[in-house]
């Protein structure tokens, strides 16, 4: 084999190794479970041959009146500070229809614009602009305001003010629901979430296809032995179902002889005239030979296929019958013309039949008294439940549950909800079984009204255990694979080994109930068994009478019960232990708000700069601080978090991973704080341990009004935690229950979110449908929702358009001004925290570089100058770099491609620019070089640089701070 043809025959074997390998781990899981399934399916042989998108109700039309209608002809508009700009804007703004004969005055100041403003009120409203792109407005408090505007068709012209008023909108929105949500009590709440859970629940059900798929055939599987045994069944009637005939041995009078039939020998032994005899016979049309004459004893010869022999004295006659041993089936119709003779003389019309039936091979009962294919379809139905409550797994891991909780989402609401909907499936699959069940065995089921109640009482408390069951199992099992599969297969497993125990013990009532307490698939069959037994107990008493349930027989119907408040129990100390971190007191489990207990911090600061310090005593002092009012929104102090790393073989050591080193910060109410560095810098690590969706390693966070009513966190994690088969509106809707806003009240918030994004389109998309950029804005509007007090945001306008970037600014802007709520923003997008956030915050290799105010951050690390160099011959680079170090003594070296050098100069070095300029012409000269360039550094640059620090493979240990860009020394002159 030559060189090609041994590489083409490696490429395709790794080809094939691989399509072989995805393809299998991608059709693992439905392996598992359809190949479970049809395990069940071959169960069957070896068993019988051993024995809309729901709505909440749409949204109520509002007249809330329209903008043109606004008297606005008495205002006054005072806008402030005067310039060109502003100027513009507002003579742009009074040409629009609602402010026709409004006069606007502009004010040099705040205060010279509140004097006039107060002066007449309440016929005036404000405008301050600021610096960055928003502004705000100023109204007397219920009057002129326009609060509840939705038609913004008159707004289009001017896009300015349309935006104002999206901002407006938010504002409004943010404010009123502090109000209305204090009125919601726990309880309310608890309820409230129950029914989204619930309605959540019902919707991913009614929408996965796939789980309704498995169930119809797992539900065809249990019922194809019954339908095989009646399909047999009618057959085998059809076929072998008979009447035994007269017709079938013997011919009729007049009738050609016909083999096999014959004429009917009546032999008379009387002596005397049997004639009343004859008669009735004839009357049975067929062809007698009486030997009135002893002539033949009627056994001799085979000319007849059977005879009758009548002796004794008359209306005394006895009969004796002869049959031809060739003809199986004389000797009963024999038996039937003497039974129809003698019926006749008596003067009787009816007469008697005879048929041939086969034994109801559909019933070859188990002495239980089950037949087969019933018992096989009780058996199934134990196993049908994974099938159906497993759901919690994928919230589980898609990170939905995580992103519930933190929107203040109780416990046991979430899982109340789910069970509502799963226990009522459950039973209504149940019901059915029971009515397939009765259909089948109608004939030989003893149902009495005790009965029916003792089953009402079972099914619901059944359901629920099992359901509870495999929730206690989902959670357990919450990291792994959703395996319904095998777990209904274990299920029936368990229920058929239970089943053998209890019939090995020949259904001893204490071993029967010991099974049905350990086993709760097992407790429904065993239920049945159970009075299979009182009844075969009873019938050997009193076979006469019906037998009756005692009050003990119904102490059996709890037993699910108390499973389901065992279950239920170990659910609530399982979340408790392992659960999330709880931002609000469950009423039902009665599990308190986790105390962020703090670890101390290993690691001591090292070598950090002024601001960072200046932060970590901020934090401290905030942390210890008694007085709520100077409390931060956000304290996050000392923050250390490390993940364990993959082990490079079997016998290494597992590496730790260090995501965050000791990190202090705090935000301030009304401030939004901007995380900024590069990839893996551990910024989502950082937001992650604050939410408390990841717990420290080490440090502690405190987060306002996480122990009160209000205590959920407004959070937009890095992906999107969505629910794809659910629409926009459902997922508004869902969130907004769950953050505890009245009905009405989401209506409004969720109407006014969405025209302030303009998601109007795509309401009633399912989200898998939606494109990259709107699902993003869904998951940002979803954690504006509610009266959060803590907006975490991890990079939410990551893939949103320009327009859609610049309503989510406005928005962050009005949900955080003037308000006690406070921001973290992490980001890639620099524009975008230079437009929004008060301070700065750079982290690089999981420490915090640098702290501050855009400007802070611009004057400390932006002064210095680039200056780049290109040689036209590379083997001068090393004397050009010589003679910059020899001009620039403090000229720092940047990266070096082949021709082309970078340097950092600090500003004492460069000024004078003029004498700079003339050294580098100089230089261009001597060393023939091909171009230069001297530009200031900008803040892009800045964080350019500081992310450069962060070498790929620092986190396995500990950074090598020798690797790191060590800032020049900077001088305080501009
Ligand atoms: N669950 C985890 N297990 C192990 N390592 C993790 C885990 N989560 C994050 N890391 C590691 O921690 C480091 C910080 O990750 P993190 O996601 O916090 O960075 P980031 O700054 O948010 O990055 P990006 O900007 O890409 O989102 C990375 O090296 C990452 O690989």
């Amino acid at each position: 084999m030559n060189m090609k043809q041994k590489s083409v025959y490696q490429q395709t074997k790794a080809l094939l190794c691989k399509n072989f390998l995805k393809k299998w781990r991608m059709k693992r899981e439905s392996l598992l479970e359809w190949g479970l399934s049809i395990l069940l399916g071959l169960c069957i042989a070896l068993f019988s041959s051993s024995m809309r998108n729901v709505q909440f109700p749409g949204m109520a039309p509002q007249n809330l009146g329209r903008v043109d209608k606004f008297n606005s002809s008495s205002l006054m508009v005072v806008y402030t500070p005067i310039s060109n700009l502003t100027q513009q804007i507002m003579n742009k703004t009074a040409l629009a229809p609602l402010l026709k004969g409004t006069s606007v005055i502009g004010a040099p100041n705040k205060t010279h614009m509140d004097e006039i403003l107060l002066e007449n009120l309440p016929y005036a409203m404000g405008i301050i602009f600021n610096e960055t792109f928003s502004y705000k407005l100023i109204f007397f408090q219920g009057y002129n305001s326009p609060l509840w505007k939705e038609d913004f068709s008159d707004f289009e012209q001017v896009e300015m003010i349309r935006d104002s008023e999206s901002l407006n909108e938010m504002e409004l929105a943010h404010s009123s629901f502090s109000e209305m949500q204090t009125a919601v009590s726990d309880m309310g709440l608890w309820r409230m979430q129950v029914f989204a859970m619930a309605r959540l629940r019902f919707l991913k059900l009614k929408r996965q296809t796939k789980v309704l798929l498995t169930l119809l055939l797992v539900f065809g599987i249990a019922i194809f032995p019954l339908i095989v045994e009646n399909i047999m069944y009618a057959m085998l009637n059809e076929k072998i179902d008979w009447e035994f005939k007269n017709e079938l041995y013997f011919l009729s009078p007049g009738q050609l002889p016909q083999e096999p039939r014959t004429s009917l020998l009546i032999i008379n032994n009387t002596e005397s005239n049997i004639e009343d005899f004859i008669k009735s016979l004839k009357h049975q049309n067929i062809l007698l030979e009486v030997d009135d004459f002893e002539n033949r004893n009627g056994t001799d010869g085979l000319s007849y296929n059977g005879a009758i022999i009548v002796s004794g004295k008359q209306k005394d006659y006895r009969f004796s019958v002869v049959c031809n041993t060739k003809r199986l089936h004389c000797f009963p119709i024999l038996m039937n013309i003497i039974s129809n003779g003698l019926l006749q003389m008596f003067n009787h019309t009816q007469h008697i039949r005879i048929e041939s039936s086969p034994f109801p091979l559909s019933h070859i009962g188990l002495w239980t008294g089950l037949p087969d294919g019933s018992f096989f379809l009780f058996l199934v139905l134990c196993s049908i439940s994974p099938y159906i409550t497993m759901g919690s797994i994928s919230d589980y891991k898609k990170n939905a549950k995580s992103q519930l909780w933190i929107s203040g989402l109780y416990t046991s609401a979430y899982w109340c909800g789910q069970a509502l909907v799963d226990v009522s499936f459950f039973i209504l699959i149940l019901l059915l079984m029971y009515l397939i069940f009765y259909i089948e065995n109608m004939q030989y089921l003893l149902i009495t009204s005790q009965i029916v109640f003792a089953l009402v009482i079972v099914t619901p408390g059944y359901a629920a255990s099992l359901v509870f069951f495999i929730y206690m199992i989902s959670f357990i099992f919450r990291k792994r694979r959703k395996n319904s599969g095998l777990w209904s297969f274990y299920f029936f497993f368990a229920s058929t080994i239970m089943f053998s125990i209890t019939l090995i013990n020949h259904f001893d009532l204490s071993i029967l109930i010991t099974t049905m307490v350990l086993v709760p698939s097992y407790t429904l069959l065993g239920f049945k068994t159970f009075l299979e037994v009182r009844d075969q107990e009873h019938y050997r008493e009193f076979p006469e009478a019906n037998f009756e349930l005692s009050a003990t027989d119904f102490l059996v119907c709890f037993i699910p019960y108390f499973q389901t408040l065992l279950f239920v129990f170990v659910l609530r100390c399982m979340e408790l232990k392992c659960g999330k971190k709880r931002m609000r007191k469950d009423p039902v489990f009665r599990i308190s708000p986790q105390s962020r207990d703090a670890k101390p911090n290993p690691e001591e600061p090292i070598d950090e700069d002024e601001d960072i310090q200046t932060e970590r005593i901020r934090t401290a002092t905030a942390l210890t601080t008694s007085i709520l009012d100077e409390k931060p929104v956000i304290i996050a102090s000392c923050l250390h978090k490390e993940y364990a790393g993959q082990k490079k073989s079997c016998f290494s050591k597992r590496k730790k991973k260090i995501a965050a080193r000791n990190i202090s910060f705090c935000v301030q109410e009304g401030e939004i704080l901007g995380l900024l560095g590069p990839n893996g810098a551990g910024k989502s690590s950082s937001i992650r341990m604050i939410s408390g969706i990841t717990k420290p390693t080490a440090g502690e966070v405190e987060l306002k009004g996480c122990s009160s009513v209000l205590g959920h966190l407004g959070y937009c994690p890095q992906e999107n935690v969505l629910w794809p088969m659910l629409t926009l509106r459902e997922h508004l809707e869902v969130y907004a229950a769950v953050k505890g806003l009245r009905k009405a009240d989401a209506r409004l918030a969720i109407a006014r979110l969405v025209s302030a994004f303009k998601l109007h389109e795509q309401l009633n998309v399912p989200v898998q449908k939606l494109t990259a950029g709107i699902t993003r804005k869904l998951c940002f509007v979803l954690s504006l929702l509610g009266n959060s007090p803590v907006l975490l945001l991890d990079e939410p306008s990551t893939g949103i358009d320009p327009t859609g970037q610049q309503q989510m600014w406005q928005a962050i802007q009005a949900v955080v001004k003037n308000t006690e709520r406070g921001v973290l923003l992490t980001t890639h997008n620099l524009a975008e925290a230079e437009a929004l956030c008060d301070r700065v915050a750079i982290m690089v290799s999981g420490r915090l570089r640098c702290i501050g105010s855009i400007q802070h951050l611009k004057n400390k690390l932006g002064k210095d100058y680039i200056l780049e160099l290109k040689v036209k011959e590379t083997s001068q680079v090393t004397l050009v770099h010589t003679e910059i170090l020899k001009l620039f003594p403090q000229a720092a070296g940047q990266e070096r491609y082949s021709s082309l050098l970078t340097y950092k100069l600090p500003v004492a070095d460069v000024y004078p620019l003029s004498q700079t300029f003339h050294k580098l012409e100089a230089v261009k000269h001597n060393f023939n070089l091909e171009e230069y360039s001297l530009s200031q550094c900008t803040l892009e640059k800045v964080f350019l640089e500081l992310s450069k620090e962060q070498e790929v493979g620092n986190f396995d240990e500990e950074i090598d701070t020798t690797m790191r860009w060590k800032l020049l020394p900077h001088s305080d002159e501009p």
